[in-house]
């Protein structure tokens, strides 16, 4: 059976793992391992961890950067230990981050939270389970949370011109 690793964090202020669990165990058949840690700066290790001593096939890690400076700048730490754990490891670590500004109010950021969680769980099946899923989507401006920018039409028209 295919394992899903879910590293989350106590800083976040909504229960993601919760809506990635939720969406996972409607679509497929898996065993989930949870790893909680205290912010994102934790999340490199224990996404290495779930796939290296947990033997998970691929790591969603879920996260929520607070609105000040020191919190971009640790987001941007977690997400290059993130990539650095992908390279090391070989496999994928998908990075959910909800940053605390990209929502108007506390309903908007709790529905945002679950709603790009859920969808990037299904990206994390797609990857795992039938990765051609995501060819056929090349190109469609898919976005996780708000609505999907679309794709843009035209361009094999060539160089408009001035
Ligand atoms: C400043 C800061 N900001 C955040 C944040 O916005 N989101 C988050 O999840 N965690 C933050 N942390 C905590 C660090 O990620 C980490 O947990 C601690 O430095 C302990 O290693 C810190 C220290």
């Amino acid at each position: 059976m295919k394992r899903i690793g879910i590293a989350d964090t106590t800083f976040a202020r909504v229960d993601m793992a919760r809506a990635a669990v939720s969406t996972i165990k409607k679509e497929a058949s898996v065993q989930i391992v949870r790893y909680t840690v205290p912010g994102i700066k934790d999340l490199p290790v224990a996404a290495k961890r779930l796939l290296e001593e947990d033997d998970c096939d691929i790591v969603i890690a879920l996260g929520m950067p607070g609105p000040a400076d020191k919190d971009k700048m640790c987001a941007h730490e977690a997400s290059s230990g993130l990539i650095m754990a992908q390279l090391m490891t070989n496999k994928h670590i998908l990075e959910v981050f909800v940053h605390e500004d990209e929502a108007k109010d506390e309903k908007t950021l709790a529905w945002l939270a679950e709603k790009r969680t859920a969808e990037h769980a299904l990206n994390a099946l797609s990857l795992v389970f039938h990765p051609q899923t995501l060819t056929r989507l090349a190109g469609t401006g898919q976005r996780q949370g708000y609505e999907d920018a679309g794709p843009i039409e035209g361009g094999s028209a060539g160089y408009p011109g001035h």
